[in-house]
């Protein structure tokens, strides 16, 4: 059988029935309580930082060995119940064409921001085929992952077009809000085609043996309830609903989303990601308001926190767990990404207390 990257054939899943997170992804409540972390992969770990040395982000996005080692390093030192895909919500516009760089400190750059219909309709589609190298990196990890699922993402449309129209990150996404208020029709083609690229990169990491995927909209919570409602919740929509099929659990999370969260649900998720502003008890008021079933949620502790003094952690997780029951299922993690600045230590401490507690 020929193996050239579209024929490649899928990777068979994994029989994972024994993960905990898995279990609470589809609203069961395992044994003990499941835990990954945004950004585990990342500047907090100093293997992380030794094996990057000299290389630049977006080369290690696009080199399949260095993406399965990043991806294990944390699994192997802090004992998660997940590993998520190093990549970048930015990967696939690469993948694509677009010139988007990630700079040290600073995150995603655009080199030409794009700001009106003409540059949207000259931005390439991204042909699955530029996904190989990335892809290739998936098929490495379930190989070495054992029982441990991986969580493959991509950034949202809203996401994903704030550093397309801004350049860069924003604080107010004034330019953003500025194209979807006022010129609609150019809004919608631009969201449009990045539902399509996140599309292609969740559908391909989903193939590659992906057992979960997180739908990052991390930004999105600078809008408005209705904002979101017309000009970005069908568009997300459409990117969960795309991958409906291939029948993985779907988490959508974003930071500041407290009013968000019933319609980023309605998005089609199956686990509804919390920031550390809303208690997860409330958040679930808030998604059984009108009678909806009990949803699975994740997240919550505040990623500032894990600078404080163990008590004041120890106290946050039991909290966090305690009112993560009133929900169908709680997958663990931070209210957003891992710190460059954490120890990894403390890192494991909380898994390991957060292992000591009930699913
Ligand atoms: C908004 C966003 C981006 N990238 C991502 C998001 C959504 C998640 C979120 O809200 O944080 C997604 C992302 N980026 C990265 C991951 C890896 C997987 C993981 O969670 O461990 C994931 C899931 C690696 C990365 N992506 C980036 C790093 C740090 C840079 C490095 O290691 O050199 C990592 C580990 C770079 C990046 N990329 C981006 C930012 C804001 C930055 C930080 C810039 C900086 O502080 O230097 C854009």
């Amino acid at each position: 059988m020929s193996t050239t990257a579209q024929s490649r054939p899928h990777t068979a899943r994994r029989d994972l029935a024994g993960s905990p997170f898995l279990a609470a992804a589809r609203g069961r409540r395992p044994a003990r309580l499941p835990v990954w972390f945004m950004r585990q992969a990342g500047r907090s770990l100093p293997e992380y930082r030794a094996l990057r040395e000299g290389v630049p982000m977006l080369k290690a996005c696009f080199d399949p060995e260095m993406i399965a080692e990043i991806t294990l390093q944390p699994v192997r030192r802090l004992g998660v119940d997940a590993a998520v895909f190093y990549s970048d919500i930015v990967v696939p516009l690469v993948a694509a064409g677009i010139d988007v760089d990630i700079v040290p400190g600073t995150g995603p750059v655009v080199a030409e921001p794009v700001r009106d219909a003409a540059a949207i309709r000259r931005l390439p589609a991204l042909d699955p085929a530029r996904l190989e190298p990335v892809l290739d990196g998936a098929r490495l990890l379930v190989e070495r992952l054992g029982q441990t699922p991986l969580i493959g993402f991509a950034g949202a449309p809203f996401t994903l077009a704030s550093y397309l129209i801004e350049g860069g990150p924003s604080r107010t996404f004034e330019r953003t809000k500025a194209l979807m208020r006022s010129e609609p029709e150019v809004w919608h083609d631009l969201a449009g085609r990045l539902a399509d690229i996140a599309v292609t990169f969740l559908r391909g990491q989903i193939e590659a043996g992906a057992d979960a995927v997180q739908l990052f909209d991390s930004w999105a919570g600078a809008l408005t309830l209705r904002e979101y409602r017309e000009f970005v919740l069908p568009h997300s929509a459409r990117v969960l609903g795309a991958v409906a099929d291939l029948d993985v659990p779907r988490i959508h999370f974003g930071v500041g989303t407290g009013e968000l969260l019933t319609a980023m649900r309605e998005a089609g998720a199956d686990v509804v990601g919390v920031d550390w502003r809303v208690p997860l008890d409330e958040a679930v008021r808030r998604l059984t308001a009108h009678g909806e079933p009990a949803p699975v949620v994740q997240g919550n502790l505040d990623p500032a926190l894990l600078q404080a003094s163990w008590p004041v952690i120890e106290a946050e997780v039991r909290r966090i767990a305690a009112e993560g029951r009133a929900a169908a299922g709680h997958i663990f993690n931070l209210g957003h990404g891992v710190p460059p600045g954490t120890d990894p230590d403390v890192l494991a401490r909380v898994v390991e207390l957060v292992h000591s507690l009930e699913g």
